[in-house]
């Protein structure tokens, strides 16, 4: 009998799905893509075989159930189809997990609802995990479907940390708090930080900078998290793609009371009209730094606003910690953007941080460190890896129960 040894993960954001077909054996990755632009115009996916050439096809994906059906039938292709006997466990990444999920869990019909039933608070991403996880079941209703929240890793954030101080007893009637998002990204970096400087994780303190589309800072306590910038939804924090990070609620009130706009249309401004793209018009930072080199005013403003929000909480995580061994960067813009990381950590020397210029602007796709010998805190790039991370914590699960 084959063994079944593989997990496919399935990572689905608002408009794009990630895949990866992991075999936890040998860590070899068989298959591996991308669907982008889903319910856009420009639809398009780009599937990798192990050793093959990518494959693209350009076609409208209206919604994400289409998206996954694509997947399928690319996989088929390549003779690794969902009906392969080789597969142990789809992994989902389920961003929101509200107070109940706090660790990989096995979706029954019960768990679904639950899933359902923290919409509202991830509206641009529970809806997408909810189809990834409803058509894998409907493909392989014998696998066990394994959902790895990206909240689960903030759990240990002190009650102090993550309670907002407004009325306790309101609160508590619609669990609101700060749960924190992108956990698996913050667990996985913070542990590869730590192996990347030869220690174990529990003897060090590590801020995670994860700066994707979405962003949010983490610090990291001997291998625990004690606090992270994103609140009861992934809006709360850093200065992100799309999505305005903090902000004094008043302007809710006022958007709304004096500028006549809808609570739906507020939402909508926070979450997809704003950030990056709400200052200057791009949310993509290669698009920002190149209009800069340009001289462009409106791209240099967004870029400081970013920076400098990301040295707010840079500075207040060193204060969480009291001390601070390293600072990871990770996700699109971590790993890439040299100038971000450079005005990031830039003129704290007194803080033992610092940055040597030339290794911040080799590029690789390896774990690195890009301070020099002198500087008491270690600056890393640290490449993110969520689908290796789910399909570690989902195998785990189907083979040995969590523990
Ligand atoms: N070479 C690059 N230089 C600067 N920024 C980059 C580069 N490549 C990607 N990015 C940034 O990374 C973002 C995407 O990050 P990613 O972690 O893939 O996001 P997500 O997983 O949230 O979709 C892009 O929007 C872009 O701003
Ligand atoms: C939670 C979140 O913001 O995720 P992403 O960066 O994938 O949008
Ligand atoms: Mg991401």
């Amino acid at each position: 009998m084959t063994e079944a040894t593989r997990v496919l993960v399935l990572n689905a954001g608002s408009s794009s799905v990630k895949y990866q077909l992991i075999d936890m054996l040998d860590g070899r990755r068989p298959a591996t893509g991308l669907v982008e632009r889903i319910g856009e115009a420009g639809g398009r996916l780009v599937h990798t075989a192990q050793d093959g050439e990518p494959r693209e096809s350009r076609q409208p994906f209206p919604d994400h159930a289409t998206a996954l059906a694509a997947v399928a039938r690319e996989l088929a292709a390549d003779g690794l189809g969902l009906d392969s006997p080789q597969l142990a466990a789809i992994g989902h990444r389920v961003v929101h997990g509200g107070q109940r999920f706090t660790a990989p869990t096995v979706v029954t019909d019960e768990v679904l609802t639950e899933i359902r039933r923290l919409v509202p608070v991830a509206p641009l991403h529970n809806p997408a995990n909810i189809t990834g996880i409803e058509v894998a079941r409907a493909l392989r209703p014998d696998l066990p479907q394994v959902a790895v929240f990206d909240t689960a890793f903030h759990t240990t954030v002190p009650e102090y940390a993550a309670r907002y101080a407004i009325d306790r007893a309101t609160a508590d009637a619609h669990r609101v708090r700060r749960y924190g998002f992108h956990g698996t990204s913050h667990q996985y970096v913070s542990r590869a930080t730590a192996r990347l400087l030869g220690k174990d994780p529990a003897e060090v303190n590590v801020i995670v900078l994860h700066l994707g589309n979405g962003a949010s800072a983490s610090a990291v306590a001997g291998g625990v998290c004690v606090e992270t910038s994103m609140g009861l939804t992934p809006l709360e924090g850093l200065v992100m793609g799309t999505r305005s990070g903090d902000i004094d609620p008043g302007v809710v009130f006022h958007l709304h009371r004096v500028g006549g706009l809808s609570i739906d249309e507020i939402d909508d401004l926070l979450n997809r009209r704003s950030g990056l793209l709400g200052l200057c018009g791009d949310n993509d930072m290669r698009e920002i730094t190149r209009r800069m080199d340009e001289g462009d005013e409106a791209a240099e403003l967004a870029f400081r606003a970013y920076v400098h929000r990301l040295r707010k909480y840079l500075g207040a995580y060193c204060a969480v910690l009291g001390r601070v061994d390293a600072i990871a960067f990770t996700a699109g813009v971590g790993e890439n953007a040299a100038a971000v990381r450079e005005a990031a950590t830039a003129g704290l020397t007194e803080l033992g941080i610092a940055v040597d210029p030339e290794l911040n602007s080799v590029r690789s796709g390896a774990a690195r460190v890009i301070s020099p010998p002198y500087s008491r805190v270690a600056v890393a790039v640290v490449p993110t890896d969520e689908e290796l991370e789910i399909a570690q914590q989902a195998y785990t699960l189907v083979h040995t129960g969590w523990s």
